[in-house]
């Protein structure tokens, strides 16, 4: 079976999975520079939080291998990567990871400030490649998290299997391999706690019906798509026969209190998942969550062109384009931590405490203290 990657990479050479055209085609698009990565982010043909940090990082990594940048100064080398990286983080604004990402890379280089810039250039790209390397493994241990706390909270064994539902796309083709949420999903299906994967369609880009399908079905998950409208029937009708013991869903940012913004569709699959009595399960790498926020209600919230809802995936058109009806299409949706169980991160799986809220210092204990001092 071959492995599903949403990005190939090689010191100098970056190549990027062009996701509009799945299930489809495989293409792969060479990306060599800051504008490729950002086009190939902003045009989702790249998307997921943690593969957008990883190809803008790994973008603009290729970018000064081959020399791009021509200040004399060391100062001026690392203001133009800087800038650099300012523009790429305009190319899709909710997700925190890549913020994150930048501000890991602004200040690796800043070490090798004094050092000449050949020094700057190469802190940059081991910092790039370090990023994309410690993806896999982050998600490695976010299935296992997760898997161990669906064991402890919903009695999953190989002997108990459970079903569980997921949203949009968390899996390889959202990172540098395994997946966050579908992550978890593959690590219950190698325990044998796995009875089905119920998918939604995820509109309107649909990365559910035409990435999340394409990875369950292509690993041999038992799996069923939905429409993202079928989900409270799903509940009502199917819980009991597939013992649907959990949502589990990816996220673009996890704020202090641990309100998350995820893709839109996500806030309703936690309330329906509250009203049937069936846990609700966040699994973020530490990298989406970000502690400098207070709430949600601090999270910018992207919204993109009408087209990608009047047309199919952005493609085939679903509205007769004279009929001018306004359309609103925000990119995600914030969930309120009331209606989230647990996120499971690569450090652990954190649960709200007695007085409901989440405390993230188990994890993070230097970035939790820092914004509080
Ligand atoms: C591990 S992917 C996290 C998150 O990102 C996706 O958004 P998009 O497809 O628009 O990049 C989705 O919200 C996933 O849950």
């Amino acid at each position: 079976m071959s492995l599903l990657q949403a990005v190939k990479y090689q010191r100098g050479k970056l190549e990027v999975l062009d996701q509009l055209l799945l299930p489809h085609e495989f293409h792969y698009d060479t990306v060599s520079t800051r504008q490729e990565a950002f086009d190939s982010i902003a045009t989702m043909r790249v998307r997921g939080a943690p593969a957008i940090a990883i190809v803008a990082s790994l973008g603009l990594a290729v970018e000064l291998h081959n020399n791009s940048i021509a200040g004399t100064s060391d100062g001026e080398v690392i203001a133009q990567i800087d800038e650099a990286l300012d523009y790429l983080k305009e190319s899709r604004p909710t997700a925190v990871d890549l913020t994150n990402a930048i501000n890991q890379l602004k200040a690796t280089i800043r070490t090798a400030e004094g050092k000449g810039k050949d020094a700057i250039v190469q802190a940059f790209i081991e910092e790039a490649e370090r990023i994309f390397e410690k993806d896999l493994q982050s998600n490695l241990s976010i299935g296992e998290h997760g898997a161990q706390w669906l064991q402890a909270r919903a009695g999953a064994s190989p002997d108990h299997k459970i079903s569980v539902l997921t949203h949009c796309n968390t899996g390889a083709l959202a990172t540098s391999g395994h997946g966050t949420a579908l992550g978890i999903i593959r690590t219950l299906q190698s325990k044998g706690y796995l009875k089905h994967a119920f998918c939604t369609e995820t509109r309107p880009y649909n990365q559910g019906s035409r990435l999340t399908a394409f990875e369950l079905v292509h690993e041999g998950i038992p799996s069923t798509l939905i429409t993202d409208s079928m989900a409270a029937a799903l509940f009502r009708t199917k819980k009991a026969e597939n013992n649907i013991a959990a949502v589990i869903v990816g996220a673009d940012r996890v704020v202090r209190n641990g309100d998350t913004a995820n893709k839109i569709g996500t806030y309703q699959l936690a309330v329906l998942a509250k009203h049937h009595g069936i846990k609700f399960i966040v699994a973020a790498p530490t990298t989406s969550i970000d502690l400098e926020t207070e709430t949600g209600d601090g999270i910018k919230i992207e919204e993109r062109k009408r087209e990608e809802l009047t047309q199919i995936s952005g493609a085939v058109r679903v509205a007769t384009a004279d009929q001018r009806i306004d359309v609103w299409n925000p990119a995600f949706d914030v969930t309120p931590a009331e209606f989230i169980d647990v996120v499971v991160t690569e450090k652990g799986a954190v649960e709200k405490g007695p007085d409901g809220t989440f405390d993230f210092s188990q994890i993070l204990p230097e970035r939790w203290a820092k914004v509080v001092g």
